[in-house]
């Protein structure tokens, strides 16, 4: 049996994981992980996530909580998932983090604690949107230089990061089979005379509103046709579902930096 400890257990992500472990042979809920001063501290986990009363009091202990645990599951932001990465490291154990909204040099400091600890890292852990990767490449190869890629998502009212870390991802996704550089042709912002749509640019657009639980659409648009290859999540369940398979996974790996690609035998 693997402890498995959730970070930001009380948030959107945080209460359906706690469902997912429940529910996942070989996984067992050892501690529940949120920040200093939240107001649910004490309270149980399980009842905080309505999934009935686990024994499992929300602590901000985090160091305990590690020290408890197999493996972390960490559903927070950047920041925060570094200092996770940085306790794990100091007591040798697993992390299976899906926060997104990283800079380039924090994504450098996740690479550095993976030298040293198994880590799952990925924007999007539904097996549906690890698909569309796949297909997201085989479209592009097909394609090629004539059709003008667009990335649309749109998201609830309460997320942070723009665009989100799956939209990023499926830009370079297409961006490397185009052989493009991401950083260089995405193109987030269109207003005023902006002029003409380059040939190479791969337009990023957000838009944010109510409780959308999060759908992407890719469009390849060419003279006379187009393409949509869309993912729209109806839950959160499958995101936690596909971080506990991530847990699983990654008993008996060496450490490294890993993917829900290596997780879903993808890559
Ligand atoms: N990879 C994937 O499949 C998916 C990734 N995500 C990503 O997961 C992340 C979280 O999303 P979501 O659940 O909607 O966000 P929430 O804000 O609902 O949850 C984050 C939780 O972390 C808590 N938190 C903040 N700081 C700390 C800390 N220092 N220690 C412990 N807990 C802390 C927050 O508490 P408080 O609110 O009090 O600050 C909150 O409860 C985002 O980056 C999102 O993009 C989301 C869905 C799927
Ligand atoms: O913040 C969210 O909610 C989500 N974030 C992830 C992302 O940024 O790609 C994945 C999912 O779409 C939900």
């Amino acid at each position: 049996m693997m402890n498995v400890a959730i970070i930001g257990a009380a948030g959107r992500m945080g209460t359906r994981l706690i469902h997912a472990v429940c529910e996942t042979k070989g996984l067992t809920l050892s501690t529940a992980v949120e920040r200093d001063g939240h107001p649910q501290l004490g309270m149980d986990a399980g009842l905080i996530a309505g999934a009935g009363e686990l024994g499992v009091p929300l602590t901000s202990d985090l160091d305990a909580a590690v020290a408890a645990a197999d493996v972390l599951i960490d559903f927070t932001f950047p920041e925060v998932t570094l200092n996770n990465l940085a306790v794990c490291a100091r007591h040798g154990k697993m992390l299976v983090s899906g926060s997104t909204g990283f800079t380039p040099e924090q994504k450098h400091q996740v690479e550095e604690f993976a030298k040293t600890i198994p880590v799952v890292l990925a924007p999007n852990m539904s097996i549906g949107v690890n698909a569309c990767f796949k297909l997201l490449k085989e479209a592009a190869r097909i394609l090629g230089d004539d059709f003008d890629v667009e990335v649309v998502e749109l998201h609830h009212n309460r997320k942070k990061d723009s665009p989100s870390g799956t939209a990023v991802r499926m830009g370079e996704v297409v961006a490397e089979v185009l052989g493009r550089d991401y950083n260089q042709v995405a193109n987030y912002h269109r207003e005023g005379m902006c002029g003409e749509r380059t040939h190479a640019e791969i337009g990023m657009q957000t838009v944010r509103g109510g409780d959308i639980v999060g759908e992407h659409t890719v469009y390849f648009i060419g003279m006379g046709e187009r393409i949509e290859i869309s993912h729209r999540a109806m839950s959160r369940d499958m995101f936690a579902r596909g971080a506990a398979r991530a847990c699983v996974w990654l008993q008996g790996q060496p450490p490294g930096l890993y993917d829900m690609q290596d997780v879903l035998g993808l890559s």
